[in-house]
């Protein structure tokens, strides 16, 4: 029968692919990266939410490095439901018996011991012979085995190792009870294809390899850490061994929720399936970079915050017609809540008009382009384009539709050297008006610009700044309520400079008491 993988990431329920056991790691090798120390209650909640996504081995620690990893790999492993739970160990006694005595809780535990095998390591690190470490793996792995069913060994910096070594030392190991064998790219090394020939050179020359699992253990050095796990399974290896976040000594390791969704977007190349509930992986990794205070980087794949967000007008235009032009999977699939089209000054019309839809506004094609040109001028000054943004600036828009008196320019000298001096172009009703007139302050000579303009003897009974927006170039928006003859206006306006939305704001105020009809010198002014 054959599998199909939907683009969207969905599997189809009756599968016949092979199985990839996810072997998560980031509550050892995870918390190995610089800073990433996480507390008991954090491991815990963290175990739980990986046994519930349906990850199969969960690496909870390595009992022997403190009393607190101990604890928690003991705790970790009495809660455990459906996860087995490993415990880690160097090739010496008293860690395998530590780590033996920290999973005899699991209803699944694992034993998983390491030692090195490359020249460079035996030379530097262990001071042993490659005889000598023969011996010790015998002798530990079977030490390992008789407390527990589920051994794995590691060889220690694999890919530096010479291939026939490598074949007897996977040979000894298996021999001696090891039930998964894992050739780690301890240094992040290897590329994919000497990775994956790596794996199935061993898996031909070893003679009892068939009664192991193989496992692949990637670090990020080079960035290859997701391509060679998955190099890996080309290769025969049916266990991977990962992080959420990627987060792991150095550069961290494959990252647990790229391997998921690769093998399960590109089940067409990549016919494995896992255990796990992709639609938790977004949680996981919030939860994950919360308690080791490790933020995720913006343009992170699955889980990144701009993982399912669109800028480009393009872009967006083609999500706008089908989610497929510029999605491989959903967000739901990973459980991300949408989509998100971020409006910006690589926004084009299609999304802009989209954008105000969802907003509720409803604008007429010229009211709609007038918007968008200031928009787009918004854009090319801001980093960040709010919703409050494009709701200022379009209610600015329709106010200024009909008005009888408009912002042509504006320039203020302001500082600490007074008077404040505000030169001020207005078009009152298709007559360019310009005055140059100062202030107790830039506002004040702002105000009196208008007033000079448009004679009126309104009182100014509000003035009022907020920031629309975060940052230093947040749009901010004034609000001015004018007074007269009994008639209350508010009017608002919204820019990045303080001073032009003081001026719109006064202005649209002032254009209101006109359209009430409230007799004001501008009338005789402007006819
Ligand atoms: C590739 C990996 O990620 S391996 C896992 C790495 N993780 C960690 O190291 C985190 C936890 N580690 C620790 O808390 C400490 O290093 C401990 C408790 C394990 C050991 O601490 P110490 O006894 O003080 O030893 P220290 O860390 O200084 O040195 C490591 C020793 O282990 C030896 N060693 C390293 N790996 C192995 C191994 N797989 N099997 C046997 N011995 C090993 C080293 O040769 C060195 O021995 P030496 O002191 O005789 O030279
Ligand atoms: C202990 C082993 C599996 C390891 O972390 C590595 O080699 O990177």
């Amino acid at each position: 029968m054959t599998d199909t993988i939907r683009a969207n990431g969905s599997a189809t329920p009756a599968s016949t692919k092979d199985r990839v056991l996810i072997f998560d790691t980031t509550l050892r090798d995870g918390e190995q990266c610089p800073g990433a120390t996480m507390t008991f209650e954090e491991k815990l909640e963290i175990a739980e939410l990986l046994d519930t996504m349906g990850v199969d081995i969960i690496e909870a620690g390595f009992p022997i490095a403190s009393e607190g990893d101990f604890e928690a790999v003991s705790e970790i492993a009495r809660r455990s439901k459906r996860s087995t739970i490993a415990g880690l160990a160097r090739a010496i006694t008293a860690d395998i018996a530590r780590a033996g005595e920290a999973v005899r809780h699991a209803g699944r535990p694992r034993i998983h011991t390491f030692v090195s095998t490359s020249p460079i390591h035996l030379e530097h690190q262990m001071r042993k012979t490659q005889d000598e470490v023969l011996e010790i793996i015998t002798r530990t792995v079977a030490q390992a085995r008789n407390l527990v069913e589920d051994v794995e060994w590691s060889a220690m910096d694999a890919t530096r190792t010479p291939l026939d070594y490598l074949c007897r030392a996977t040979e000894a190991a298996i021999r001696a009870g090891a039930t998964t064998i894992n050739l780690p790219d301890t240094v992040g090394y290897a590329t994919p294809d000497e990775y994956r020939m790596m794996f199935a050179s061993v898996r031909e020359r070893v003679p009892n390899a068939d009664k192991a699992i193989f496992s692949a253990h990637c670090h990020n050095d080079l960035g290859l850490a997701v391509a060679n796990s998955l190099a890996a399974i080309e290769g025969g290896a049916r266990q991977v061994e990962c992080t959420l976040n990627g987060i792991g000594e150095r550069a961290g390791n494959a990252a647990l929720e790229e391997v998921v969704m690769a093998l399960r977007v590109r089940g067409d190349v990549l016919p494995y399936d896992t255990g796990i509930d992709a639609t938790m992986l977004m949680r996981a990794s919030k939860t994950v970079s919360n308690a080791c205070s490790f933020p995720v980087q913006y343009n992170k794949a699955i889980v990144g915050r701009n993982a399912f967000a669109h800028e480009s007008g393009i872009h967006q235009d083609g999500m706008l017609k089908n989610q497929s032009t510029y999605e491989i999977m959903t967000p739901a699939s990973v459980g991300v809540t949408k989509t998100s089209l971020v409006m910006g000054k690589h926004s084009g019309r299609a999304a802009f008009r989209s954008k105000l839809k969802e907003m509720g506004y409803d604008l007429g094609d010229n009211q709609l382009e007038d918007a968008f040109t200031r928009f787009k001028a918004l854009a090319d000054r801001k980093k960040h384009v709010y919703d409050e943004d494009i709701e200022a600036l379009v209610d600015d828009n329709i106010a200024t539709a009909h008005d009888r008196v408009k912002l042509v320019s504006l320039t203020v000298i302001a500082g600490t050297r007074g008077p404040q001096r505000a030169t001020m172009k207005l078009d009152v009703e298709g007559r360019i008006v310009t005055e140059e007139v100062e202030g107790n302050g830039p506002i004040d000579a702002i105000f009196n610009a208008i007033k000079t303009i448009v004679p009126h003897e309104a009182s100014l009974e509000l003035y009022d700044v907020h920031a629309v927006t975060e940052g230093t170039d947040a749009q901010a928006e004034v609000t001015v309520r004018l007074t007269h003859e009994g008639f209350s206006v508010t009017g608002r306006g919204a820019d990045p400079d303080t001073l032009v939305s003081s001026a719109k704001a006064y202005l649209v105020a002032l254009n209101k008491l006109m359209a009430k009809g409230v007799r004001l010198h501008a009338q005789a002014a402007a006819e």
